[in-house]
C-alpha cells in the first residue's frame, strides 16, 4: 500500500484491545443505516455490504459490481471502488465501539474490476493515537485470496453521536440502531 504520512500510524500507536462490548468473533455486523449506499438494504443501488468479523479485529464483506456501478462500459468506477473501501473500514471501526467518520481516505487501484465480479473486502486497524484510528483495507477478486485489486488506507476521527445530531439525523440513526449509545 501505498501510503501518506497522514494515514502512517505515529511510533507507539498500536492497535486497541477488544472492547469488551464490541460483536464478538463470528459475529455479523448489522447496518449502521437502511438507506446507507454503502451497507443499507434499502438502498435501491447501492453496495448492499453484509460484514462480519472472523477474529473480533478484522472485518470482512463482499461486493459483487453491478450495472449501476460502473464507469468505464463494463468495469467498476474507481469513486465506487473507493465507497467499497470506506464502508468496509467503516465497519471495521464499530468493532471500537465508539462513532468515527473518515478525516482522510487514500486508495490504490491494481487491477480494473469488471461487472459481475464480487471483490472480496477485508478491514483492519493499525493503531490508535488519541481520537485517529489509522485502518487499511484490501479488496480481492473472485475469492479471500483472489488477486488484489484495490488496496486503502484512512484516517478515521472519533466524533461524538452530537456529530450526527447537529449536521444529519441523529434520531435515523437511532431508530434504527439502538446499540449507539450517546455517550458510550
Ligand atoms: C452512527 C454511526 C455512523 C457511521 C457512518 C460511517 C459511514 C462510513 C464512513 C464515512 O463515509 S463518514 C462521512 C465522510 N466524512 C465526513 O463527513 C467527515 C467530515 N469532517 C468532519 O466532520 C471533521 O473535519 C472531523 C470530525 C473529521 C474533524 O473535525 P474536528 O473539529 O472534530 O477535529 P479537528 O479538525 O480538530 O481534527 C482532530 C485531529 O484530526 C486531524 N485531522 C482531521 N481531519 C483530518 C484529515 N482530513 N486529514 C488528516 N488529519 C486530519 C487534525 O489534524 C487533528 O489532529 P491533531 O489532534 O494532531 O491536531
Amino acid at each position: 500500500m501505498t501510503r501518506s504520512s497522514l494515514t502512517t500510524p505515529p511510533p507507539g500507536a498500536q492497535p486497541p484491545p477488544a472492547h469488551p462490548d464490541a460483536p464478538s468473533a463470528g459475529s455479523t455486523l448489522g447496518s449502521h443505516y437502511s438507506k446507507c449506499f454503502g451497507c443499507g438494504a434499502g438502498h435501491p443501488t447501492g453496495l448492499h455490504l453484509k460484514a462480519r468479523t472472523p477474529d473480533g479485529a478484522t472485518v470482512e464483506a463482499e461486493f459483487t459490481v453491478g450495472e449501476a456501478h460502473q464507469g468505464a462500459p463494463r468495469l467498476a468506477h474507481g469513486g465506487v471502488l473507493a465507497t467499497a473501501m470506506d464502508e468496509v473500514i467503516g465497519m471495521s471501526v464499530y468493532l471500537l465501539h465508539k462513532p468515527y467518520v473518515t478525516g482522510r481516505l487514500e486508495t490504490d487501484y491494481l487491477l480494473p474490476v469488471p461487472v459481475g465480479t464480487t471483490l472480496h473486502l477485508r478491514a483492519w486497524c493499525t493503531g490508535i493515537d488519541g481520537r485517529k484510528a489509522y485502518l487499511e483495507a484490501e479488496g480481492r477478486i473472485g475469492a479471500p485470496d483472489g488477486p488484489v485489486a484495490v488496496r486503502a488506507a484512512a484516517l478515521f476521527i472519533e466524533v461524538n453521536m452530537e456529530h450526527f445530531a447537529k449536521h444529519g439525523d441523529l434520531a435515523a440513526i437511532a431508530a434504527e440502531h439502538q446499540d449507539y449509545e450517546v455517550n458510550p
